[in-house]
């Protein structure tokens, strides 16, 4: 059966509003079923960069370190919902091997180091850590190889993104070309991969399917695109965990108008 964690962290993000993602893992968490969910703590306080370029930083390290136990507790396949998406840190760190691919299934490509970052906000750069860049406390070591990432759903990309996925050749697959579901699965086995870590940030979403997030982008993909492309993919790879991030819904009432969005999305990944 599949576990749940439940990760309110908002210290990753850049957005004015960053704690309603505390709002919104409660949300999810409350549709979840009880026995099969966990629910961290995240640290009450902002935390401090450290004279890092990574804003609150030391709340980060602290939260990917309660991810990366929460996971390791139990074999059993762990879907984290966050938070932000730099909970994907610990959920990934956790599960890493040398057999393992990464599926982005994101508006952003989060692949900016704290050097080029825009904001200074570490969900922008979590893909990046994963790789192994970026601040010592928080990346992988060994890091994902690039050559074993997939973005999907990807429309808003910094300049030192679009170096770092031209670089290494990273396969996008465009919020429209998700509505062949092979797309997805066709990518992935390409890489060589023989299990597949599946994070989604809501933002990959047309903001006409969903309103609860801070950094919207148009032009998105359809929620049963992504539902059909994740249900594809796991029928040819084994899941190795999977992160659902961004929710940060205004109100409790706004929150109810998306949850039956989001937990498609996580029956997909469950
Ligand atoms: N997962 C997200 N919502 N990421 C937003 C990132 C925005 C911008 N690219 C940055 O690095 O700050």
């Amino acid at each position: 059966m599949t576990r749940f964690i439940v990760a309110p962290q908002w210290q990753g993000s850049s957005s004015s509003r960053a704690m309603q993602l505390i709002d919104g893992a409660e949300a999810i968490a409350g549709d979840l079923p009880r026995a099969a969910t966990t629910v961290l703590e995240a640290p009450p306080e902002a935390g401090d960069a450290q004279g890092t370029a990574v804003h609150r930083l030391t709340a980060l390290v602290r939260m990917r370190e309660r991810i990366e136990d929460a996971v390791r507790v139990s074999d059993e396949i762990a879907v984290v919902v966050g938070g932000d998406c730099g909970v994907a840190l610990g959920a990934v760190s956790a599960v890493a091997g040398d057999d393992l691919a990464v599926v982005w299934i994101d508006a952003h490509a989060d692949l900016n180091t704290p050097a080029s970052s825009p904001s200074g906000a570490f969900h922008g750069m979590v893909l990046r850590a994963l790789t192994g860049e970026g601040e010592e406390p928080l990346r992988l070591d060994p890091g994902i190889p690039p050559a074993r990432i997939v973005l999907a759903g990807t429309r808003s990309v910094d300049a030192e993104e679009q170096r770092f996925i031209d670089a290494h050749a990273i396969a996008v697959i465009t919020p429209g070309a998700l509505a062949d579901p092979d797309a997805l699965v066709d990518a992935v086995v390409a890489t060589g991969a023989s299990r597949v870590h599946v994070h989604v940030d809501l933002d990959v979403l047309d903001p006409a399917e969903i309103t609860g997030v801070s950094f919207a982008e148009p032009f998105g993909a359809r929620t049963a695109d992504v539902v059909a492309s994740i249900r594809r993919l796991r029928e040819r790879l084994p899941l190795a965990g999977a992160t659902l991030t961004e929710f940060s819904p205004s109100s409790p009432a706004a929150a109810v108008d998306d949850l039956g969005t989001i937990l498609r999305l996580i029956g997909a990944l469950a």
